[in-house]
């Protein structure tokens, strides 16, 4: 079949189809709402939620193909060696991607979200990683394509903008990124597909995408902070997700593209409330029993230490968490006792234990994974 090319001169959408939209705007705004309602209540997001943020670098950057595990990032931060080079070059991609999060949101403290923000993004996504000769921070400057892997463009199932006309198109992206427009849902939904069809970088295109997600809702107020977690669906439902954007150049189906996304966007507002309030609930409860279990003014300090890294070395938490060693020795004994930890990899020679906090993880995998 002949490649799809990019819909010039139909961005935005002159008309989209209201009355099919509407119903589904309704749930998922109020999904979203609730979901910021409780992220209100989380005292420290940045710690308490990381795991969260952690499991949809991994999701976005598998949508791509990227093979590494929550587990195993975080078994890298706490510092394990026996990685094999192909998974260790994974894992950096996911810790790119999360320093690009952090990265944007620093710049977005002073900035309005623009093409400036998200060429930085681009660079520290690529840096270091199998993209980085893929001009990170940097538009493209020649032709690419979307299909099956090494295909020529002939085979390809979709052909992005030429690469002439992309600094124009990125001016009326990022004009249209700053209108008023009459839903922020369904502005921030044509926005993503109209980023996928410029593909206006060599690589990562697919996951500055989906970091857009979060960083439009925490800018236009719908929620507090920029988390907010949409690529398990996505993943979940990678054909669909595709070919919905394709539809959108083939045949102007820009109104087909939103109600996928709002969909999208309310079963995850909805999954991210349940796993916040989850996450919640062990903080709260572990609050209460770690200083009963420790008999230690230190208890909550541990407490911050877990969930701040779920999975770490013994000896980075006896060096590290801020307790007198002896005590953080003890700790490590009682936590295990109690089953709040267990040991992932025991120690061995001059290599220290590594320890993971399974209620947290599996909660962030959504399943029994620890
Ligand atoms: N037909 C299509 N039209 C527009 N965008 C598409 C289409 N099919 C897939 N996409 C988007 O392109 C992304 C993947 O693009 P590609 O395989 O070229 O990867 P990339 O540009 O290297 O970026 P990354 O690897 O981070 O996604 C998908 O995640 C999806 O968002």
């Amino acid at each position: 079949m002949a490649p799809v090319h990019y819909h010039e001169g139909r961005f935005p959408p002159r008309e989209l189809d209201w009355p099919r939209l509407i119903p589904l705007i309704g749930p998922a705004a109020a999904a979203v709402a609730r979901y910021d309602g409780m992220l209100a209540a989380v005292p420290n997001p940045d710690i308490l939620l990381s795991p969260l943020t952690t499991q949809e670098a991994v999701l976005s950057s598998r949508i791509e193909g990227t093979q590494a595990t929550m587990g195993e990032v975080l078994e890298f931060e706490a510092g394990r060696e026996d990685i094999s080079p192909e998974r260790r070059e994974d894992i950096r991609e996911v810790l790119n991607y999360r320093a690009a999060m952090r990265e944007a949101e620093r710049l977005l403290a002073e900035l309005p979200l623009s093409q400036r923000v998200i060429r930085e993004m681009h660079r520290v996504l690529l840096d270091g990683v199998r993209g980085q000769n893929k001009a990170p921070g940097e538009y493209r400057r020649i032709p690419n394509w979307i299909g099956p892997s090494g295909c020529a463009i002939e085979q390809a199932r979709f052909v992005p903008i030429g690469a002439d006309k992309l600094p124009d198109a990125m001016s009326a992206w990022e004009r249209y990124l700053h209108e008023e427009a009459p839903d922020r849902l369904i502005q921030l939904a044509i926005l993503h597909a109209e980023f996928e069809a410029l593909h206006p970088f060599l690589d990562g295109n697919g996951r500055l995408g989906r970091m857009l997600v979060p960083l439009f809702l925490w800018q236009k107020g719908l929620i507090r902070r920029p988390m907010f977690y949409l690529s398990a669906w996505l993943e979940a439902h990678r054909d669909e997700y595709y070919e919905r954007l394709l539809a959108v150049s083939r045949d102007d189906d820009w109104t087909g593209w939103c109600g996928f996304f709002l969909e999208a966007v309310r079963t995850q507002a909805e999954e991210n409330l349940r796993r916040t309030q989850a996450i919640l609930e062990l903080h709260g409860s572990l609050k209460l029993r770690l200083p009963e279990m420790t008999r230690s003014q230190y208890a909550v300090h541990a407490l911050e230490w877990l969930f701040a890294r779920p999975i770490f070395s013994a000896s980075d938490f006896v060096q590290m968490a801020g307790i007198p060693a002896p005590t953080a020795r003890r700790f490590l004994g009682v936590l295990k006792k109690h089953k709040i930890i267990k040991e992932l990899m025991e120690s061995s020679g001059r290599r220290s234990a590594v320890l993971v906090f399974p209620a947290l993880l599996n909660i962030a995998e959504g399943r029994e994974v620890f």
